[in-house]
């Protein structure tokens, strides 16, 4: 068995013996032990830093002063009341007058004693070695010409000409102190096993653990490399702990580089204080972090979209904004339908940040951006946002699915249990296919799922809505332009009312940032609305174009562009037919 090893400074000769004396009837130790007091006992430790000792044994004040240069601990070889009596009793034989000069350790025995005794002893406690000197001098002064102290007080007596007994330690206190460190070092022992176990599984995990204090310093780190990408992980989890006020644990999922890493933070507290743990693993997916097909964002990072800032006069959208209001704070699964560029990403996002699940990142699954490997990874893989926990779902674009991937969504659906552990929220082009909506997965969302649907009206559906949209895209737009707009003329915001909207909110903004363009003055006027209408009528902006898939067959693009050009003329089939050119009963075969 390994022994422990003891760095004893004892405060004169006589008890450096005795240490080693009983040292060396004690199996379990290795002690080594010199001669030093309070001056020199702190620089012999330090001298000897590097020998691997496990504890350090001293006495009384020299006790006190190297425990504040070590981590070791350090065992005070307490003067007993056997010591402190003997020294008395050997004071009282003395003819002449004594006092007891000393730091508490000392006269604090002195004084129980004097009290057990009823002697009227002479006491004087230091607080400092500086004292010494004054505390004899007053004793002197008083007729006494003996001191009883430590080795230090005893050679200032003798320096001042006085007779002087030393307390000394005896060997129960020798054997006491040994015994400490025996029950310590058992204890410390299993301690340390413990803590080397811990680590050890800490280290052979997929996780990191990251440990902040109150003051947001890292106390614990088991982060394996130190890296750049490890001090931006640092960093992200210290700004984390700013909100550490909030109840809840916190999940964030932070790109960095080509990775994603997953962060979960939990409130350790321990007696009485709060330490922020964070537990980190990277993501070990082939997706590429800001690949659109699968995305995860964090409320922290995707705009602050209030719900109570979602203002209109449209009776439609009150309804609308009531009802996710409501609905945000359930469990309830949402459908938010509504033509291109109606706000349904907009509210799934404002859903998001009102529901109790967005302390953790929502898994954003857009179907215009999957083709057979992406699916093949939702449906297969381990790593899987399907597999998450109290999450949010949110697929976007459902009328894009086909009838393949709606049959396997349906049959992935119905038999795991992704809709029971995460909050499922859905949007879907009510203008685009009718047949679409028939498909296996939809019916199930009705009818299995009882998803809530929202129907966000069109902007021609709210066209006195449009006034207020105008100024908010204005205010949105003013830090890009040097020109400042305040607003419209009466006529110019008339024809924007008047105007038929086919991409919604998207188109009109798209025609106020022209009008940013276009304008020099305070206000806008009719003759620019009219020029930016004309433009935008003629072009189709490229971001609404959602048709060019590779994953779709051409049957299916033919049968998208169709229904897109329906829309684009309102579902006039003889418009769309010559668009198209093809005849009417082509374009009716093509469409049934
Ligand atoms: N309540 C709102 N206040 C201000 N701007 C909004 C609001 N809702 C939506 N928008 C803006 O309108 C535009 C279209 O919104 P959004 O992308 O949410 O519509 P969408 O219906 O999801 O479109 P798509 O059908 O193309 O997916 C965006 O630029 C968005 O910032």
């Amino acid at each position: 068995m390994k022994k422990i090893k003891v760095l004893a400074i004892a405060p004169y000769q006589g008890l450096k013996d005795l240490i080693d004396k009983v040292a060396g009837e004690m199996n379990e130790l290795e002690v080594h032990t010199f001669v030093g007091d309070m001056l020199n006992g702190v620089k012999l430790v330090q001298s000897k830093a590097d020998l691997d000792y496990d504890f350090i044994l001293s006495r009384a004040g020299t006790a006190e002063l190297i425990q504040k240069i070590t981590d070791l601990p350090v065992i005070d070889m307490k003067l007993s009341i056997i010591d402190m009596m003997r020294a008395i009793k050997l004071a009282q034989n003395y003819s002449g007058r004594f006092g007891i000069v000393g730091f508490k350790s000392i006269t604090d025995t002195a004084n129980i004693i004097g009290q057990l005794n009823n002697d009227d002893l002479e006491i004087q406690t230091l607080h400092s070695i500086a004292e010494i000197e004054k505390a004899i001098a007053h004793l002197k002064a008083n007729g006494v010409s003996l001191i009883v102290g430590d080795v230090i007080t005893v050679r200032h007596a003798k320096k001042m000409g006085l007779h002087s007994i030393l307390v000394t330690s005896g060997r129960e206190t020798v054997m006491n102190a040994f015994s400490d460190i025996i029950s310590v070092n058992h204890y410390l022992s299993a301690t340390k096993e413990k803590t080397i176990i811990t680590e050890n599984i800490i280290r052979h995990s997929n996780e990191s653990v990251l440990v902040f204090n109150e003051g947001k310093e890292v106390i614990y780190s088991s982060m394996k490399e130190n890296d750049e990408i490890s001090s931006i992980l640092v960093k992200e989890c210290a700004s984390a702990c700013s909100n550490i006020e909030d109840e809840d644990d916190l999940v964030i999922v932070k790109s960095i580089q080509q990775d994603s890493y997953h962060i979960t933070r939990k409130k350790l507290s321990i007696v009485g204080k709060t330490y922020p743990t964070y537990y980190l693993k990277k993501l070990h997916s082939p997706l590429k972090p800001m690949d659109k097909s699968i995305l995860y964002k964090n409320s922290t990072d995707s705009p602050q979209v209030d719900l109570d800032t979602f203002t209109t006069s449209n009776k439609l959208f009150t309804n609308v904004i009531e009802n996710a209001r409501s609905l945000a704070e359930t469990d309830t699964p949402i459908l938010l339908y509504g033509e291109k560029g109606t706000g349904k990403d907009t509210l799934a996002h404002a859903i998001f940040q009102r529901s109790r699940y967005r302390n953790k990142p929502m898994v954003i699954i857009d179907v215009m951006y999957m083709n057979d490997k992406k699916w093949e990874l939702l449906f297969e893989s381990d790593n899987s946002p399907f597999l998450e926990e109290d999450m949010t779902i949110y697929i976007r674009n459902l009328h894009l699915l086909n009838d393949e991937y709606q049959l396997l969504l349906e049959s992935y659906f119905s038999n795991s249990f992704v809709h029971k552990r995460n909050r499922l929220v859905f949007t879907c082009d009510s203008n685009y296919s009718k047949a679409m909506e028939q498909g296996p997965f939809m019916l199930y969302l009705r009818n299995e799922l009882a998803v809530f649907p929202l129907t966000l009206p069109s902007l021609n559906e709210r066209k006195e809505d449009i006034p207020s949209i105008v100024s908010l895209f204005l205010s949105e737009m003013a830090p890009k332009y040097s020109n400042q707009i305040l607003g419209l003329k009466p006529e110019a915001l008339n024809r924007l009312q008047n105007f038929h909207w086919t991409y919604n909110l998207d188109q009109l903004k798209r025609a106020v940032e022209e009008l940013f363009v276009l304008t020099n003055d305070f206000y806008v006027d009719e003759d620019t609305v009219k020029i930016v209408l004309n433009s935008i009528t003629i072009t189709t902006p490229e971001s609404t174009n959602p048709l060019i898939h590779t994953n779709k067959t051409l049957d299916q693009l033919n049968k998208e562009i169709i229904e897109q050009v329906l829309i684009e003329e309102n579902y006039n089939q003889t418009k769309a037919a010559n668009r198209l050119g093809i005849s009417r009963s082509t374009l009716w075969r093509k469409i049934k």
